[in-house]
């Protein structure tokens, strides 16, 4: 049996993870890498300047030639999922996502945001679709993958940058999250003034994303959005709903800032403040700047 990591970047701790927990031996396809963590084998699919990760979906699926038993772990990221998809109707697989546990060929399957587990078994091999995690130094070069499959015809024609964009929520260590405690998507400002002095990266919950649109869809938590196991999570002005707190059960520590006493979120917080987020936040960002600067005068 064999592990399959596909992946577009080396932020595959969490595939990794996974990879030691099902003990079979490691092969990490690489799409337009070539120097990847280390593994049992490396492979590379070369991809050519101005091709999509997506296009080589017909090279990646020749690459991979799993068979019942193996699992093909791919990170959960835009390009990667098509990848996702490919392999999975090339193999005739299933797509398992939320996969917490694996013993012995069985999946263990959060559902309902953890209320209830599900278990699968497989006679194929199974593609599971899993938060990528932190990176991995590159460490081997890759054999590239010479097959005569042809890429898909699609072309990168224009890029446009999202200020927000880029971040890697999974692997973050640090996280501000923002909800519709939120009168106006200008006050975000003093959730990023938050963010800047906790070093943390910005997140929200799903309908500051979906719904109003103030931050970008990969910026929202939660079942249907990010998973994330952060050191602390900072959680303003978000009700604590079900579906939010289902992506954050790894986090270590959680902090709620929340005007209402009766909100969910505190009966999952480690540390609580019942208060006006615009009050809040601001004496927060003070202390902070303060606690800093009582640190440069002992140094
Ligand atoms: C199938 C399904 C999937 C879903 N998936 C997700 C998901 O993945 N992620 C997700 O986040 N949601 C998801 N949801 C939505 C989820 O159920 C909640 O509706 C959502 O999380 C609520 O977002 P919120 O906490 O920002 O807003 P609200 O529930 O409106 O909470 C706002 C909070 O802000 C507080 N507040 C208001 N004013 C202030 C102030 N001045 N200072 C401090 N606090 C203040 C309020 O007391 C309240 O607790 C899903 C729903 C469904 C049905």
């Amino acid at each position: 049996m064999t592990t399959w990591i596909i992946t577009t970047s080396n932020q595959i701790a969490g595939l990794v993870a996974m990879a030691d927990r099902l003990g079979s031996p490691v092969t990490i396809v690489g799409v337009g890498i070539d120097v990847l963590p280390a593994a049992d084998r490396v492979l590379t699919v070369p991809l050519t300047e101005g091709l999509p990760a997506e296009a080589a979906a017909p090279v990646v699926c020749a690459a991979v030639e799993a068979r019942p038993g193996d699992a093909v772990l791919v990170p959960d990221r835009a390009g990667e999922r098509v990848l996702a998809g490919a392999l999975a109707a090339r193999l005739g697989a299933p797509v398992l996502t939320g996969v917490v546990a694996v013993a012995d060929g069985l999946f263990e399957i959060d559902r309902f945001g953890g209320i209830a587990r599900e278990r699968i078994r497989t006679d194929r091999p199974a593609v599971l679709v899993l938060p990528g995690g932190a990176e991995l130094p590159g460490e081997q070069a890759a054999e590239p993958f010479d097959e005569s499959a042809e890429p898909f015809a699609a072309r990168i024609t224009a890029e446009t940058s999202d200020a927000e964009a880029g971040t890697d929520l999974s692997s973050a260590k640090r996280i501000v999250a923002v909800g519709r405690g939120f009168r106006a998507e200008a006050d975000l400002g003093l959730a990023r003034d938050l963010a800047a002095s906790l070093d943390a990266e910005l997140a929200c919950s799903r309908p500051v994303a979906e719904g109003v649109g103030w931050l970008p869809k990969d910026s929202y938590v939660g079942v249907s959005g990010q998973t994330v196991k952060p050191d602390l999570y900072v959680a303003v002005g978000v009700s604590g709903q079900l579906q939010h707190m289902a992506g954050v059960r790894e986090a270590r520590t959680i902090v709620a800032i929340n005007n209402d006493e009766h909100a969910p979120i505190f009966a999952h917080a480690d540390y609580g403040v019942v208060g006006d987020l615009y009050e809040v936040l601001p004496a927060l960002v003070t202390a902070l700047g303060r606690g800093r600067d009582r640190g440069r005068d002992t140094r």
